[in-house]
């Protein structure tokens, strides 16, 4: 019998490295993307140079921290996605892709594991991102 996937063995079924290529492979792909492209290279510069090293070693820190790996991640996602302008749609199409870089890359129990996450994540992520950047 498979055992289910909880956090605290994600990280280890996925494997550091998996990990690390996934995400790689995922932005390079959102920067091919012509309405995500456009909010991270204003913020960030071209991939994968300018800021692109820094952030993806604290996204890294973030999903390891999220499967239930090792991490140092102290971020604060939701402030970072306010003030860039996201709507739904991005939301959507960010999901779309992560859907299909995972579907690929990992087998069916991890990917699931990682969509049913960051799908979850999104409800706060987008509340943030359509607060206004000034509260009275
Ligand atoms: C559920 C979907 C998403 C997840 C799980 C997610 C996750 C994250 C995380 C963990 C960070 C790092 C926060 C930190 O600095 O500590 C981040 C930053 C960021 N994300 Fe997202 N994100 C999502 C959707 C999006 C979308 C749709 C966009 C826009 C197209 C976006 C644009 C950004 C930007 C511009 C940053 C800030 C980069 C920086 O200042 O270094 N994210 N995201």
């Amino acid at each position: 019998m498979t055992a289910p996937v909880t956090a605290g063995r994600l990280f280890d079924q996925i494997g550091e490295i998996t990990l690390r290529r996934v995400l790689w492979l995922f932005y390079e792909r959102v920067m091919q993307d012509e309405l995500l492209a456009p909010v991270f290279r204003a913020k960030l510069g071209t991939f994968p140079k300018d800021g692109w090293p820094v952030h993806m070693t604290r996204l890294e820190g973030f999903w390891r921290a999220t499967t239930g790996g090792p991490s140092t991640y102290r971020g604060q996602p939701g402030p970072a996605h306010q003030g860039h302008g996201l709507e739904a749609q991005h939301f959507e199409r960010w999901l779309a892709l992560w859907d299909k870089t995972l579907r690929e890359q990992l087998d069916p129990p991890e990917a699931e594991a990682l969509l049913k996450m960051a799908s979850r994540m999104r409800v706060n992520l987008e509340r943030f991102a359509t607060l206004p950047l000034d509260k009275p």
